[in-house]
């Protein structure tokens, strides 16, 4: 998908909402554990429920590959669903990978191509080569951790090298890639505060901003420091939608929880 239709969507629906489906078994209703697949179903259940607000989904690949072989059967099911009834969706494969180059061209083909995701996220720390071969696919786009939403990202991602923090190394040296009109970066929404700083050395680039929802992220930050001229965001909220109720009417009120995201969402984009 080329991010101009993405931006298409975006005016379409009014919203620039990821649905995560991090599925854990533990907190999918009871009477779904009955059904042959209950995370294909549980996740059939919440697409059809939350499609009209988002405009991207993101199964994180760990909720999957925590059930074996089951899990990976989910998921192909989950994106052989999406890509057939919604192909409209921007899907992300949260799968965080880095490895030499010869391995990140099976991760890339696995994801992209076997698995048919738009875009997969990788940890930048290998550098170049272990980046390059996401980078090779058309239309396909490499979402880098950029300044990740968890407490531990003060370790080394802050930390400054020579003049300028890590982060915004990886974000400016990653600019001089090999196909780097594909890349996008992972920015936390519970780091809002440094989104103007990342939008000097990435003006356009689309951002994936998980952290609103359970981590505490506010929207109305990110949109002010982050928004572009085409939105720019992709705002992702995982267990705040899919667990917004436990009991046998959890996908309406994932619906529900979604619909609130793209009314504050249109309400951002008329600003
Ligand atoms: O910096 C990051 C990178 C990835 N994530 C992932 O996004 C979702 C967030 O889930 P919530 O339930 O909405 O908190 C999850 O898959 C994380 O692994 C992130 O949170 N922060």
């Amino acid at each position: 998908m080329t991010t101009d239709f993405l931006w298409e969507q975006i005016q379409k629906k009014q919203s620039f909402l990821c649905v995560g489906l991090d599925v854990d078994l533990e907190k999918v209703p009871p009477h779904l554990l009955a059904t042959e697949d209950p995370i294909f179903e549980f996740n059939k259940a919440i697409i059809e429920a939350t499609q009209a607000y988002c405009v991207a989904y993101k199964p994180n690949t760990a909720f999957y590959e925590a059930y074996g072989l089951d899990g990976w059967r989910s998921l192909e099911r989950t994106m052989a669903y999406l890509n057939e009834n919604y192909p409209e969706q921007f899907t992300i494969a949260d799968a965080k990978r880095g490895d030499i180059g010869n391995t990140a061209t099976r991760y890339a083909k696995a994801f992209l191509e076997g698995m048919q995701f738009d875009s997969i996220t990788v940890a930048p720390y290998m550098g170049r080569d272990s980046v390059e071969p996401f980078l090779a696919f058309e239309d396909k786009h490499t979402i880098l951790l950029g300044l990740t939403s968890n407490p531990g990202a003060f370790d080394f991602q802050t930390k400054t090298l020579e003049a300028r923090p890590l982060f915004k190394e990886v974000i400016a040296c990653s600019q001089g890639y090999k196909g780097s009109e594909n890349l996008m970066y992972v920015v936390g929404a519970t780091k809002a505060e440094y989104l103007a700083e990342i939008r000097e050395l990435a003006p356009k680039s689309f951002l994936l901003v998980p952290g609103v929802g359970a981590q505490g992220g506010s929207l109305s930050e990110v949109c002010k420091y982050g928004m572009t001229d085409q939105v720019g965001l992709l705002v992702n909220s995982s267990r705040g939608i899919i667990y917004a109720s436990s009991g046998t009417d959890f996908a309406v009120a994932a619906g529900r929880k979604a619909q609130e995201l793209q009314q504050q969402m249109a309400a951002e984009l008329k600003k």
